[in-house]
C-alpha cells in the first residue's frame, strides 16, 4: 500500500480510452509521457506541488501498446522532484523502446549523469511554470546545461506563453539543443498571427536549435473535448508545416493536474492527422524526428 494519499482534486487517467480511428505509423513515438510512481516504490518528492495517483510503467506499455505506439519517451515529472528512480526503472524495463529526459540538481555527480545515460536518459528539463517548481536559478540551470551538452543531451523546457518574453534572452543562451514543451503553452483565445504566438514561431525560426512538442490539446484548449479541442489545432498545425523535421508528438499520459476533464488518449491520437495532414508529415513527427533525437 502506498503511503501517499492523492490530492483531493485529482483526476485519474482515462481507464478505457477509445481505439483511435486514425491508424499511427509502424514505429511511431509517444514522445511525452510520465510515470508517477507507483509511490509505494517509488516515493513522490518532498518538494512536489501535487500528490497524484500512481501510473506505473506498465500501465504505460500497455496505452502505448493499445494505441499502436512502438516507442516512448518518458518525462520525469515534477512530482518526483530530482529523484529519477522511477523513471530509471522505467528505461530499465522498457526492453530499449524508451528514452528518458530527467531531473538534476547542480549537485549531480559525472557518474550519476554516465549512469542516466547508460539508462537511456538523453535530455534534462528545466520548469519555469511557477505552480510545479521552486524554480532553479538561471546561473546553476547554465552551469548544468553546460555539463549535459558534454553527454551530447538537450534541454527541454517548460513555460507558459505569457513568459517568453521574460524568459526568451536566457533560452537562447542555452548551448544545447533546446526543446519546447507543449508549443510554450499558447493562449489560443489570441490569434495565431497575433504577436504573442509571432515570438514563439520567430524564437523557432531564428534559432535552428529550437524544437517543439506539439502536444496536450487538452491543456491548451478552451474549446474542450466537446468541440475536439478544435481551437488548438491552427497553431499546431502552424508549428508542424514550418517546422516539419523540428517537431515532437506525445500523449502527456497520464495528464497531470488536470481540472476540467480527464482526455480520452484515443481522442488525443486522433488529432495528430489534424496537426499534420500529410503522410511525410506524420512520419516526421512521429518516426524521424524522435528516432534521431533519441535512438541515434
Ligand atoms: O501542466 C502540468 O501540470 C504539467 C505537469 C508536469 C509535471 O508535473 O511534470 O508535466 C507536464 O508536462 C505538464
Amino acid at each position: 500500500m502506498s503511503n501517499f494519499v492523492k490530492d483531493a482534486d485529482w483526476l485519474d487517467w482515462h481507464p478505457s480510452p477509445s481505439k483511435p480511428n486514425y491508424t499511427l505509423p509502424a514505429g511511431a513515438v509517444d514522445a511525452h509521457c510520465h510515470v508517477f510512481g507507483p509511490g509505494a516504490q517509488f516515493p513522490f518528492a518532498p518538494e512536489r506541488k501535487y500528490t497524484p495517483c500512481d501510473a506505473s510503467k506498465d500501465q504505460l506499455w500497455a496505452l502505448r501498446d493499445y494505441l499502436g505506439f512502438s516507442r516512448n519517451v518518458i518525462v520525469q515529472a515534477t512530482c518526483h522532484g530530482a529523484d529519477n528512480r522511477a523513471l530509471v526503472d522505467a528505461l530499465n524495463h522498457s526492453s530499449g523502446m524508451a528514452r528518458g529526459v530527467a531531473t538534476v540538481k547542480e549537485s549531480v555527480s559525472d557518474a550519476e549523469l554516465e549512469a542516466l545515460h547508460q539508462a537511456g536518459v538523453r535530455g534534462v528539463r528545466f520548469n519555469f511554470v511557477k505552480r510545479l517548481v521552486d524554480a532553479l536559478p538561471f546561473d546553476a540551470l547554465t552551469r548544468i546545461a553546460d555539463r549535459i551538452k558534454e553527454l551530447n543531451w538537450h534541454i527541454v523546457i517548460y513555460f507558459e506563453g505569457q513568459e517568453l518574453p521574460e524568459l526568451y534572452d536566457f533560452f537562447t543562451s542555452l548551448p544545447t539543443t533546446v526543446v519546447v514543451d507543449h508549443m510554450g503553452r499558447p493562449d489560443v483565445s489570441k490569434p495565431v498571427d497575433g504577436p504573442e504566438f509571432k515570438l514563439f514561431l520567430q524564437l523557432m525560426r531564428d534559432n535552428e536549435h529550437f524544437w517543439s512538442k506539439v502536444s496536450c490539446p487538452e491543456r491548451i484548449s478552451l474549446a474542450g473535448p466537446t468541440q475536439h479541442y478544435q481551437d488548438v489545432i491552427p497553431f499546431a498545425r502552424t508549428v508542424v508545416e514550418q517546422f516539419p523535421d523540428r517537431v515532437l508528438w506525445g500523449t502527456d499520459w497520464p495528464h497531470p493536474n488536470m481540472k476540467t476533464h480527464m482526455p480520452d488518449d484515443g481522442q488525443l491520437v486522433d488529432m495528430i492527422p489534424l496537426f499534420a495532414p500529410t503522410v511525410e508529415l506524420q512520419r516526421k513527427l512521429l518516426i524521424d524526428n524522435p528516432m534521431r533525437l533519441y535512438w541515434s
